[in-house]
């Protein structure tokens, strides 16, 4: 139908047709991968990004030599294979875009991809309910024998009056999904199952969420697709990255997990360690603080909140992960951030998003170049951090975590094997873990509270009353801030930093009477938990006041609300990021009455969501600070 022939296993490649384009089905929903989040890496994925680019380019020249060949025979035809019609929508120009060579190799890796992946599964399927189901069979088998008797075959037009096939046919389609998510963009503004849902939003359809059954309902929103198969594809992206590291938040429960878990929150999490960088904190805020000040002078400035918030965010973790900022440049030429913004977002490279799994593997070589590359800059990065860090040796008097763990391998107390690959992977995922969480949680707030203005006003209150005008906030303030506390519950109820959480179930168990079997794959839709209005009256406002007097709190307890996940995987660093949201949020607000740009009202503020590990805001945050303290900053 595609190539107007059939091909031999061995023309597209010496491996076989079918076990070639099994290959890329395979790649592209990878189910290993599935366990982890986005930024979590694999180990031993280089194996996969030579196998990507072995197939892309076994693809490609199979395709171009099809086209050669449909082009030199074309006039002698009768009937059109897709190739042909393509050839001449190509040279008709009736194609209202730009539509060449790449487009037709495109869409025919398209479709070979699609079709020979999905339909064999559906048959397959049907086949093995039949076999399953033996009174079904016997039942379809008597219908054929009515409708087309034992002396011939069954023609496509004998179809229409095959009604029990008809109903087979839908059963084993409804109970065996062959793209179990499919992701869709809504076209315009709508309400499903009571969720509002904004043009453009993307949305995750579940036809199944991989243990056959539907926990939580639709994905709604721009979730990091990590249901749906297409996001295989940017987690082995992602992956790809630390290939060669083996950290924690990726691996599976067991031995490694749990003494890398403890280590980080025996030495790097524990509130003795999270106190030790109190000083440090306080003065990273004040400086920016001061500097906000400096800018805005008595002047009516728009400053871009959102880039503040990142920067200091960074310059907060560096110190206490690398024990000094670190300039932008010295990661790359291209800049700390910049790079860490280039795992985020290969993480959600928005090609990739649009299609379904076994789709855009033929651009993936420039996608694979910046991984590994970027790989390799993180390597020779956090190698040199360490070797500075020995160098240096004793000389320091508080410990970053870098010291803490060389203290660690050198004093062999981990109760196993710990080296500097184990130190690499802890550093990287500290960097990625802490640089978009924390931060979008805080521009998260903030785009809230100017949203709400009674609602600053009510926290400046707040501020005024426990902390007054005439010095700034301190950590210790904050446990005297009840007002505050609801307003970050809020923001974090409203906008979970980690929408979509998978999970492996450990031993067969009942949830909401679905029967999930040990090893089953779940995703946890803490999104779609947070704005469940079964639990949440009025779930899509930002309403702090829903927290007053009630006990609900965000450190896991309590399955309604959690930013933070819950159990043995919670975030390890949760007391720290509570405080590092709390504390910037407090100072900012109170530090600065706050304004819109250009006249825009309060209702008038975007909530766009930008696709990536943490989903953040998609257009920076911008406003117009005044100072309002008593004092110099
Ligand atoms: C507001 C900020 C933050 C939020 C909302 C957040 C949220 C989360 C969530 C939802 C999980 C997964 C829980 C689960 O699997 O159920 C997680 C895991 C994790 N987080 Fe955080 N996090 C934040 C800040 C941080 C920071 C600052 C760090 C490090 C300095 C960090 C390090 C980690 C690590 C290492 C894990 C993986 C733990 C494991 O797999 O055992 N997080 N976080």
């Amino acid at each position: 139908m595609v190539f107007g022939k059939k091909y031999m296993d061995e023309y597209l490649d010496k491996r076989g047709f079918k076990a070639v384009v099994n290959e890329v089905e395979h790649l592209a929903a990878t189910p290993n991968l599935g366990d982890f989040f986005p930024f979590l890496g694999v180990i031993d994925l280089q194996g996969l990004t030579r196998r990507l680019k072995d197939l892309s380019k076994v693809f490609d020249e199979f395709l171009e030599k099809i086209i050669d060949e449909h082009v030199q025979s074309r006039d002698q035809k009768q009937s059109k294979d897709f190739v042909d019609t393509m050839l001449d929508i190509m040279q008709s120009g009736e194609a209202e875009f730009q539509f060449d060579r790449s487009h037709i190799k495109a869409i025919l890796f398209e479709m070979l991809i699609a079709a020979i992946g999905t339909s064999p599964s559906a048959i397959e399927w049907i086949l093995t309910e039949l076999l399953r189901h033996p009174h079904v069979m016997k039942k379809l088998q008597k219908e054929l024998e009515q409708v087309v008797g034992l002396e011939k075959m069954v023609k496509e037009s004998d179809l229409e009056n095959l009604n029990y096939l008809d109903m087979v046919v839908k059963e084993g389609l409804r109970l065996h999904a062959v793209a179990p998510v499919a992701p869709h963009k809504a076209m315009e503004d709508c309400v499903v199952n009571s969720f509002h849902i904004q043009i453009g939003s993307r949305i995750m359809i579940t036809f199944m969420l991989f243990t056959g059954i539907q926990i939580f309902g639709l994905n709604l929103k721009s979730f990091f697709p990590r249901g749906c198969p297409a996001m295989q594809l940017a987690i082995v992206l992602v992956d790809l990255i630390v290939a060669q590291l083996r950290n924690m938040i990726s691996a599976k429960h067991g031995p490694y997990w749990r003494n890398m878990r403890k280590l980080c929150t025996q030495h790097l999490f524990s509130n003795q360690k999270i106190n030790s960088f109190q000083s440090m904190r306080r003065q990273q805020v004040e400086l920016m603080i001061k500097s906000l000040k400096n800018e805005t002078c008595d002047h009516r400035v728009v400053v871009d909140l959102s880039a503040k918030i990142s920067s200091l965010n960074a310059d907060l973790t560096c110190l206490m992960v690398f024990g000094k900022k670190y300039m932008d440049e010295d990661l790359d030429k291209r800049g700390f951030k910049a790079l860490v913004k280039e795992v985020d977002e290969l993480a959600a490279t928005p090609n990739l998003e649009d299609f379904f799994p076994f789709l855009g593997v033929i651009d993936l070589q420039g996608l694979t170049h910046r991984l590994k590359d970027l790989s390799k800059v993180f390597d020779d990065f956090l190698e040199k951090i360490i070797d500075e860090h020995v160098q240096s040796g004793d000389q320091k008097q508080s410990k970053d975590f870098v010291n803490t763990m060389l203290d660690i391998m050198q004093s062999g107390e981990a109760e196993f094997q710990f080296g500097r690959s184990h130190i690499k992977a802890i550093l990287f995922d500290m960097l990625v873990a802490a640089m978009g969480t924390s931060a979008t949680a805080i521009e998260w707030i903030l785009t809230e509270l100017l949203r709400h203005p009674h609602v600053m006003k009510k926290l400046q209150k707040e501020l005024e009353e426990v902390v007054g005008l005439e010095r700034m906030v301190k950590e210790s303030d904050l446990e005297n801030l009840n007002y505050l506390d609801m307003v970050v519950k809020e923001g974090l109820r409203l906008h979970a930093v980690a929408p979509l959480v998978p999970h492996e179930a450990m031993e067969d168990c009942v949830v909401n009477s679905f029967h999930i079997q040990n090893g089953s794959r779940i995703m946890i839709n803490y999104y779609a938990v947070q704005r469940d209005p079964n639990i949440w009256p009025e779930p899509e406002k930002f309403l702090p006041e829903r927290f007053a007097g009630s006990s609900i709190d965000i450190r896991g307890h309590d399955f309604q609300l959690l930013p933070f996940g819950s159990g043995r995987r919670s975030c390890p660093a949760m007391q720290l990021a509570i405080v590092l949201v709390q504390l910037i949020v407090a100072q900012l607000v109170h530090c600065f009455d706050w304004e819109l740009p250009n006249g825009m009202q309060p209702c008038e503020l975007d909530v766009e969501e930008h696709f990536g590990l943490a989903t953040s805001r998609a257009n920076h945050l911008m406003a117009i600070p005044t100072y309002r303290l008593n004092i110099n900053a």
